[in-house]
């Protein structure tokens, strides 16, 4: 990333015009420090993801083989970890990886992706949580699936009395449980810290009709926590809000979903101040 120049762009924007002008200051961060995002992440978001991180100002790096972990993931700025494809091959990489961003202070981020799936995925899940994800994004039956097991583990048998807690509620006590900031994607996007909420309203719902715009979004907030490590909460909520924000500008010119994800990439390049602060939808919930 380029020199510490930058530092306060987010705190002046911040002051200048709250949420929008938070949301702002970090896109500005990522286009001038193009932070190196690693991604370990499913086949099918592979292209989506690399040109969105582009779009973005991101540098993104497909670099999953186990032989490249010890040289390569301590030098990032944020690594994106997405079980999507998962195989028995990738796992070690995953777990190699994360505890290698660990270690070297870097912020990762981990996408469960269909995690009630299979046992196996469950389980590699469960241990990539106990790495410490700086983040956990997911769509909320993954949330509710992540925390339900989380929650069994720790109480070493099946807790009965919470079987209605909704996604917010889920999403609140795995960060409570985990140590991580995790959002539940939607309609309405929900970050939490285990107390605080954010909510991030931005978006179109034809996106969930475009495979891997959640694992895009995923990598999107490993690339704006990146700037910002000491605040992951709002670093993810403004990444949630500004894909969304793409996402709307795109919608105005696409006629379907194949024409929205090229739309949505163009107009996550072409963002500028004025749509951003007039438009992010981010407020605080609780
Ligand atoms: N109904 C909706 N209206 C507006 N935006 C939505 C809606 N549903 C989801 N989104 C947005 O779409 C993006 C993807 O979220 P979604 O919950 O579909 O992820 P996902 O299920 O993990 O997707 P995938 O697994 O295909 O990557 C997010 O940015 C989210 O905010
Ligand atoms: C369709 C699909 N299958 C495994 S990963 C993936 C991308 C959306 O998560
Ligand atoms: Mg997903």
């Amino acid at each position: 990333m380029a020199g510490e120049a930058e530092a306060s762009a987010v705190e002046i924007a911040s002051s200048a015009a709250g949420w929008g002008g938070r949301a702002w200051g970090f896109l500005e961060r990522v286009r001038s420090r193009a932070p190196l995002v690693q991604c370990i992440t499913n086949f099918v978001s592979m292209d989506l993801m690399a040109n969105a991180l582009l779009a973005a100002g991101a540098s993104p790096a497909m670099v999953h083989s186990l032989r490249e972990i010890e040289d390569f993931t301590p030098r990032v700025d944020a690594l994106c970890v997405n079980i999507g494809t998962l195989s028995d091959g990738w796992l070690p990489s995953m777990q190699a990886a994360a505890a290698a961003a660990s270690r070297a202070g870097r912020p990762w981020v981990l996408d469960p992706v269909a995690v009630s799936a299979s046992d196996f995925r469950m389980e590699a899940c469960l241990g990539l949580v106990a790495l410490g994800p700086t983040v956990i994004r997911g769509n909320p039956s993954e949330i509710i699936a992540l925390c339900r097991a989380c929650r069994n583990r720790d109480s070493k048998g099946v807790d009965s009395s919470h079987e209605s807690l909704d996604a917010l509620e889920s999403a609140k006590s795995l960060a409570f449980r985990s140590g991580s900031i995790v959002a539940v994607s939607g309609a309405t996007d929900y970050i939490t810290d285990g107390k605080k909420v954010i909510a991030a309203k931005n978006g179109v719902a034809m996106l969930q009709k475009i495979t891997a715009t959640g694992c895009t979004v995923t990598a999107l907030i490993a690339a704006f926590v990146a700037v910002e490590p000491s605040n992951p909460l709002e670093a993810t909520a403004c990444a949630l809000s500004v894909f969304g924000l793409a996402a709307e500008l795109g919608f105005e010119m696409a006629r379907g979903p194949a024409s929205l994800r090229v739309h949505m990439i163009d107009s996550l390049h072409g963002l500028d101040a004025n749509a951003v602060l007039s438009r992010a939808q981010i407020s605080v919930v609780s």
